[in-house]
């Protein structure tokens, strides 16, 4: 695999990282980017035929064990597996994740607790499987993959509800290991172009681009340099932090101008001048 467009040869030489989702779209990009900084990787889904088959696209370095992030003994089967291959643990990120799309209202109890086991309750469970090997290797980085806009997300509330949850939740425990030189970071991506999206319905689908002030969809390997650059020299600084990259989703909806503030042609109305003070 040749090296990585951003970040030095060698940033994470000797590192073990651990993706869970890294057989598919923005774990995937993460485990190759990761590779690229020189790391060993492992990546976890429930999927072996996906995760045998992204592995393979990987190359030398990567590997991959199936398990099940919701259960205890699932999470500490994935970590026991990386730690038994490398010996150390270094990195995880904790990426598996995601919901599906409907009006709060309508979300029964089972998927609302479903999507929160899910994406609050799996990655505190890797968390707590991999801080032992993570303070055995001296220290580490956890990265936990959340998303944005943080300013709503109407149709994922469950989601969105759960995302809150793990910035909470890795606010806290970013506080309580700092001691242990193990930072723990929120990577709250914005709209990327990976195959999940295909699952939404083709109304939602069609608008999502045209919904981020960049107005296009985020490349994986973006979302992957970010998480690439948790694992730097600069993540004890980092600790704590919710990055966001997301093409200013988080902060407007849709690009400039909006249709509703512009007039004629489309221009955009400036507003007239007070009139200068008079004595
Ligand atoms: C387009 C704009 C989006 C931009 C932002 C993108 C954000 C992303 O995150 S993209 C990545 C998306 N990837 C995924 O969502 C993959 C992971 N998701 C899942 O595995 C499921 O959605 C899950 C979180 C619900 C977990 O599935 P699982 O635990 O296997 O749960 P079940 O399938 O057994 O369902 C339990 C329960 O949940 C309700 N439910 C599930 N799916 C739906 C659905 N499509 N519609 C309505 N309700 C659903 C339902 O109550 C299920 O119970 P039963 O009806 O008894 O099966
Ligand atoms: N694409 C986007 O625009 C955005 C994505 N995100 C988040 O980024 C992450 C990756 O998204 P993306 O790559 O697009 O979506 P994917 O659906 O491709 O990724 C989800 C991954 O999680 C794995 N997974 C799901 N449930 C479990 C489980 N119980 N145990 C272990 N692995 C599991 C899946 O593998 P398997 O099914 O084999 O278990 C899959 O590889 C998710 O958390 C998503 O919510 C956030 C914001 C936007």
């Amino acid at each position: 695999m040749s090296g990585s467009e951003v970040f030095a040869d060698g940033l994470l030489a000797g590192r073990v990282a651990l993706v869970t989702g890294g057989g598919t779209g923005l774990g995937r990009a993460t485990a190759a980017e990761l590779l690229r900084c020189g790391a060993s990787v492992v990546i976890a889904g429930r999927r072996a035929d996906v995760l045998e088959a992204t592995v393979a696209t990987l190359g030398e370095g990567a590997g991959y064990v199936a398990g099940d992030i919701r259960t205890e003994a699932g999470a500490q089967a994935i970590v026991d597996d990386a730690v038994s291959r490398h010996g150390r643990l270094d990195i995880l990120v904790n990426n598996a994740g995601g919901q599906y799309f409907v009006p709060a209202e309508g979300i029964e109890l089972k998927g609302w607790r479903a999507v929160w086991r899910l994406n609050l309750g799996g990655t505190r469970r890797m968390c707590e499987a991999s801080l032992p090997a993570l303070r055995a290797a001296g220290g580490g980085t956890i990265v936990n993959v959340t998303f944005s806009p943080h300013n709503g997300l109407p149709g994922m509330t469950h989601s969105g509800a759960a995302r809150a949850g793990v910035e909470g939740y890795t606010r806290e425990l970013a506080a309580e290991l700092f001691d242990d030189d193990i930072a723990v970071i929120a990577a709250a991506a914005g709209h990327f172009d990976t195959d999940a999206l295909d699952k939404y319905p083709p109304t939602v689908r069609a608008q999502t681009a045209g919904g981020v002030p960049m107005q296009r969809l985020g490349r994986p390997e973006e979302h992957a340099w970010m998480v690439a650059l948790c694992a730097s020299p600069l993540r004890m600084a980092l600790s704590g932090a919710v990055l966001t990259v997301d093409g200013a989703r988080d902060n407007f909806y849709g690009g400039w101008p909006p249709a509703a503030l512009t007039v004629g042609e489309g221009e955009v109305p400036t507003e007239e001048r007070r009139p200068p003070a008079t004595r």
